[in-house]
């Protein structure tokens, strides 16, 4: 499969943005990672002065043909059940979307049940859920690639409709089963390492839930090496889409604000896939699910916050989106030294 050329980070917009920041009238470093963070969000955008007015969650839902093997605290039906939801502006990613003046773009990658026309929804159902991969692989590599193929042209229809700042949501029941597959396969942990309650199994649903996934990566022996068969096996069509809209906003000179587990998943393998994208990622939020923070290593992403947040739908990455405005704004509105007439030296 062929992706997009991914730019190199503007260093020339980050070391005008690194220089600025030394003239902003506050200590040195006092902002600290807003810093940091300002100077990435120039190399990305390549403008020594960016501005995110723009801004939009691309949520992806499907079905997991897996949640069949009680995976999950909550039935496989409340996939379209929520897709519903967001569409009607009810879930609580949009309440934050709204507060932070953003689109929500929910696309059915592949919901099992039929959505039919339903407006405020993006139609791409590729299938009615993937198939169980405790019993073989969720789906085919043509449709992965087909996923992630749809992942980049929904991802490049927002950039025509205006985008200045993406983050990565999803909705799909048994979804954090697919993840912690895909996280252990690519980064070689243990299953149990990477396997966490998701929607709010008990001791022994979470045992349960460790073993199917075991199983799962026993029967389709996934090649690690290669993050298209890991998304075929044991991924999802969520997760294959996520991994389109990540290469095609880091082609576009896009940040992309990662959310929780799922959302780290489809980053790691969208990484492997395309390694260009790691300087456009920005993470939001540290995510209850066990297995996150193995997977912020992995990508060596320092998440901004810690809210014990353990929803998904892309909810921490559009509360990251006001820390990332201030960022940019401060380094292109403060007062510098000079213009202040504030001494900087003793
Ligand atoms: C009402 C409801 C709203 C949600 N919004 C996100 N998720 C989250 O939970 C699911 C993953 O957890 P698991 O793997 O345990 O099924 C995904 O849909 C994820 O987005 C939700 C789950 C529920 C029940
Ligand atoms: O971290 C997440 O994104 C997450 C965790 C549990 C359930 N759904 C999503």
């Amino acid at each position: 499969m062929q992706f997009p050329e991914i730019p190199e980070i503007d260093t020339h917009a980050a070391e005008k943005a690194i220089e600025r920041q030394a003239r902003l009238t506050k200590p040195a470093g006092s902002l600290g990672r807003l810093e940091s963070l300002s100077v990435q969000l120039a190399g990305i955008t390549a403008k020594e002065r960016p501005m995110f007015p723009r801004k939009a969650v691309i949520l992806m839902a499907a079905d997991h043909g897996v949640a069949l093997e009680g995976i999950s605290a909550y039935p496989s039906t409340v996939t379209a059940q929520m897709v519903a939801n967001i569409a009607n502006q009810g879930a609580a990613v949009n309440v934050i979307a709204r507060q932070n003046d953003a689109r929500v773009v929910v696309v059915d990658m592949g919901v099992a049940q039929d959505l039919g026309a339903l407006s405020g929804v993006v139609h791409h159902n590729l299938a009615k859920g993937s198939q169980n991969m405790r019993r073989g692989p969720a789906m085919s590599r043509a449709m992965a690639e087909e996923a992630i193929d749809v992942g980049m042209r929904v991802l490049r229809k927002q950039v025509q409709d205006g985008l200045d700042l993406v983050a990565l949501g999803e909705m799909g029941i048994g979804n954090t089963t697919a993840a912690a597959a895909v996280g252990a396969v690519i980064t070689g942990s243990p299953v149990e390492a990477m396997t966490g309650r998701g929607t709010g199994l008990d001791d022994a649903g979470l045992a349960h839930k460790v073993e199917v996934i075991r199983e799962a990566i026993a029967v389709n022996h996934p090649n690690p090496k290669d993050a298209l068969d890991v998304l075929a096996k044991v991924g999802g069509l969520d997760i294959a889409g996520l991994v389109g809209v990540i290469i095609a906003a880091a082609a576009a000179r896009l940040p992309v604000v990662v959310d929780g587990y799922i959302s780290a998943a489809a980053t790691l393998a969208a990484v492997e896939l395309a390694p260009g994208v790691k300087p456009y990622l920005i993470a939001s939020h540290l995510s209850v699910e066990r297995g996150h923070a193995i997977l912020c290593d992995y990508l060596d992403l320092a998440p901004l916050f810690d809210l014990q947040l353990r929803l998904g739908e892309g909810s921490g990455a559009v509360l990251a989106f006001p820390i990332i405005e201030s960022a940019a704004r401060i380094l292109n509105e403060m007062a510098t030294f000079d213009e202040a007439g504030v001494s900087q030296h003793v």
